[in-house]
């Protein structure tokens, strides 16, 4: 449905050059959710700007259901829009007009009458649960109705293709979830391919089928969001997991740890678990075959895609050979092992 080809875009800007993307390659199939994750600056809504030529790749071509867009005249790309329905971060509405006619405007502007638009308008809104609040202005909404009426509006014209530029971002973890579950169901009911940027993993987590790392512009890592989180590849994709799992070291520990180890003290260890880990109950292994005690401290395991991968921060209790066998043992199980220091 979308393919970006060798895209690249360079800013100029005071004397200096800022190459935002650099060579991306992309292939979205239609009926996918599609995350494009990165780090702030990354180029990401660079990226998702060239998808509808907001923004006019310096580089390199996109294609949108078999449309090379650069090549349509002025007239041709207002039309394919469209087409490109778009959601943003602050919603991007007009406090001038009620719910209603928010998402009635794109209808307007295409002049369509007045009966086929309200019947239009009032079943989109009876579709993103906002019946009720047809009359309201944006100011009298929440954060998450306001993005409700701007999803009913970027479905006016029947698009093919929805665009999400962190369309979460300034929303509660329950509203977020709210919205993604309302992406989720135009996904599946209207088979409208969605391409979504975010900072964030645990999106792409709950909704994406597939996802593209982007880092300083280029693309690192991309793949079925399962195949990803089973076997990154990239330290960068590895940091994107971890940061869906909240494994700090208490407070307490901290205080006590130290860098040195000594009679007293025994070794705290973080285990990295993903895909590639052996399926197996490693931890009462591990302690049988190296003579070890393991007292885990906590952890977070979750499974996407069918893959179970988490975090976990364990004590080792036993001799320093027994430690350094359960260490090689558990790295030969492919279980990423990191010690953090040792604990009195
Ligand atoms: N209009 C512009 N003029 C000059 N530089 C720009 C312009 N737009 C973006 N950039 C630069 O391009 C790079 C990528 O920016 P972009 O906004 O695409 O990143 P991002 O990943 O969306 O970041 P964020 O999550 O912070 O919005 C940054 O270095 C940014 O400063």
């Amino acid at each position: 449905m979308i393919q970006i080809k060798n895209v690249n875009k360079v800013f100029y800007q005071g004397g200096r050059t800022i190459k935002a993307l650099d060579d991306i390659n992309l292939s979205i199939s239609e009926g996918a959710i599609y995350g494009v994750i990165g780090s702030s600056g990354a180029g990401k809504s660079t990226l998702i700007r060239c998808v509808n030529l907001l923004e006019r790749p310096t580089g390199g071509s996109v294609f949108v259901d078999g449309v090379d867009l650069n090549t349509l005249s002025n007239n041709e790309l207002t039309l394919t829009r469209r087409k490109i329905g778009m959601i943003f971060q602050h919603f991007n509405l007009l406090s001038s007009r009620n719910a209603f006619d928010n998402v009635g405007l794109p209808l307007e502007l295409a002049g369509i009458n007045k009966q086929a638009i309200k019947a239009k308008v009032d079943s989109l809104l009876k579709l993103v649960g906002l019946e009720d609040k047809k009359d309201s202005y944006p100011a009298n909404l929440s954060g998450g109705q306001k993005q409700r009426v701007a999803i009913a509006r970027a479905l006016a014209s029947d698009p093919k293709v929805l665009l999400c530029d962190e369309a979460t971002s300034a929303l509660d973890p329950a509203t977020t979830q709210s919205i993604l579950e309302l992406l989720r169901k135009i996904n599946k009911e209207f088979n409208i391919t969605i391409l979504l940027i975010t900072h964030e993993m645990a999106v792409v987590k709950s909704i994406c089928t597939d996802v593209a790392i982007i880092g300083d512009g280029k693309l690192v890592e991309q793949g079925a969001v399962g195949d990803i989180f089973a076997h990154p590849k990239t330290e960068l994709a590895r940091q994107f997991i971890r940061s869906t799992l909240d494994l700090s070291i208490p407070a307490d520990y901290l205080a006590r740890l130290s860098t040195s180890k000594g009679a007293s003290r025994h070794p705290l260890v973080r285990l990295e678990f993903t895909g590639a880990s052996v399926d197996a109950p490693i931890i009462s292994q591990v302690a049988r075959e190296c003579n070890l005690d393991i007292s885990i401290l906590s952890s977070n395991m979750d499974y996407v895609g069918g893959i179970k991968f988490g975090l976990m921060l364990a004590e080792f209790f036993g001799t320093s050979e027994a430690t350094e066998q359960a260490i090689t043992f558990l790295k030969k199980n492919k279980i990423e092992v990191e010690v953090l220091g040792y604990v009195a």
